[in-house]
């Protein structure tokens, strides 16, 4: 999992214009398939599927923490290019490479956007989903056979004829509810967290629903506002489940009482949290396996009075298990 603490930086505190690309180089909607994979390839430490059957990984996050385009980068990394189904819908959310398929969870939505008015829920309450047939075709898939995935449309918010998907190498599942149902988080394999603070992933959220999906601002403001409470509720919870967590969170380096400069709110805390004992995945580690590791570069380098850059690897625990973090 080398691969991962190479995409964060393992950098635990950096200047973030909400622009700016940090766990990937590659941001963009759902549709750009081109990335670095030959430089990323030779980073790649651990995860064969060779005679093993279908690897189910899992990706939670919340809308617009870049699970999409992270897993984009991941398939690129595991080998060859990823494109959507051949002669498919072309709103398909599905991606398939040489390895990995990547399917997105929005597809198990059971309302689609007028039937979740109706009935006054957000996309992250569990009554929008059928999690009964998103558990049974992942079992199916990881048993061999293939299944006829819905499709869940972002451009017109509804349920399109489904696409066939048959076993890959490894399946990603990407989405907003990857390990909330015990029985689809029995399925994973590997399971991975993006905790992005609220002013990243709104402002990531926002133009690309506004460029992507057609919504306007006051829409999506309203949205975001609406999915709050669900997001503490049912997605937030996940992250304890994961074995790896990527956090974008505000710095810890600056003092809250500090508001002359106000480039340094988007200074962030970048953390890799990878969880020890997990089957075929061995944590990455900075420099020395074990040693705990910080640098802070020399203060007259710096244009600021606060630590320009700050990286550190330490071992740690993590809703009660023992984590490294990086
Ligand atoms: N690592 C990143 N760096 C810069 N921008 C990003 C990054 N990840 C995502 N984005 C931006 O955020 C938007 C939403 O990302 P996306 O992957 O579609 O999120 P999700 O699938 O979680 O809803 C993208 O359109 C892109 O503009
Ligand atoms: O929460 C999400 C997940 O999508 P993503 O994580 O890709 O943003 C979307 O809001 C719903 O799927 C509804 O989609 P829409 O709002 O387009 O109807």
């Amino acid at each position: 999992m080398a691969a991962f603490a190479a995409h964060t930086g393992a950098a635990t505190s950096l200047r973030l214009p909400s622009s700016t690309a940090i766990l990937t180089s590659g941001g963009g909607g759902r549709r750009r398939r081109r990335w670095g994979a030959a430089a990323a390839a030779s980073r790649v430490s651990t995860c064969s599927a060779a005679g093993r059957g279908t690897v189910v990984i899992g990706l939670a996050a919340d809308s617009g923490c870049g699970k999409s385009t992270f897993m984009r980068r991941l398939t690129s990394v595991l080998g060859g290019e990823a494109v959507a189904p051949r002669g498919g819908n072309p709103d398909s959310n599905t991606l398939i490479s040489d390895a990995a398929t990547v399917v997105c969870l929005d597809d198990y939505h059971s309302l689609d956007r007028t039937g979740r008015k109706e009935k006054g829920v957000t996309a992250l309450h569990p009554r929008a989903n059928d999690f009964d047939l998103m558990y049974r075709q992942v079992k199916a898939i990881k048993e061999g056979r293939a299944v006829e995935k819905p499709i869940y449309n972002h451009a017109t918010g509804l349920l399109d004829r489904p696409e066939l998907i048959t076993p890959p190498k490894i399946l990603v599942l990407e989405g907003l509810h990857p390990m909330y149902d015990e029985r689809v988080r029995g399925l994973l394999d590997f399971s991975i967290y993006l905790d992005v603070s609220n002013e990243v992933k709104f402002a990531w959220k926002i133009q690309r629903d506004m460029a992507e999906r057609g919504h306007s601002l006051e829409s999506i403001k309203a949205s975001i506002e609406a999915r709050k409470p669900d997001f503490d509720a049912y997605i937030d919870p996940q992250k304890q489940h994961a074995d790896a967590v990527i956090e974008v969170l505000p710095t810890r380096l600056i003092p809250d009482d500090d508001d002359d400069d106000d480039d340094e709110g988007k200074v962030q805390r970048v953390k890799l949290i990878m969880k020890e004992g997990v089957k075929h995945f061995a944590p990455a580690y900075l420099f020395d396996e074990g040693s705990t590791i910080s640098w802070i570069p020399c203060g007259r380098k710096l244009s600021c009075s606060y630590p320009g850059i700050k990286f550190a690897y330490f071992p740690d625990t993590y809703f009660g298990r023992e984590a490294r973090n990086t």
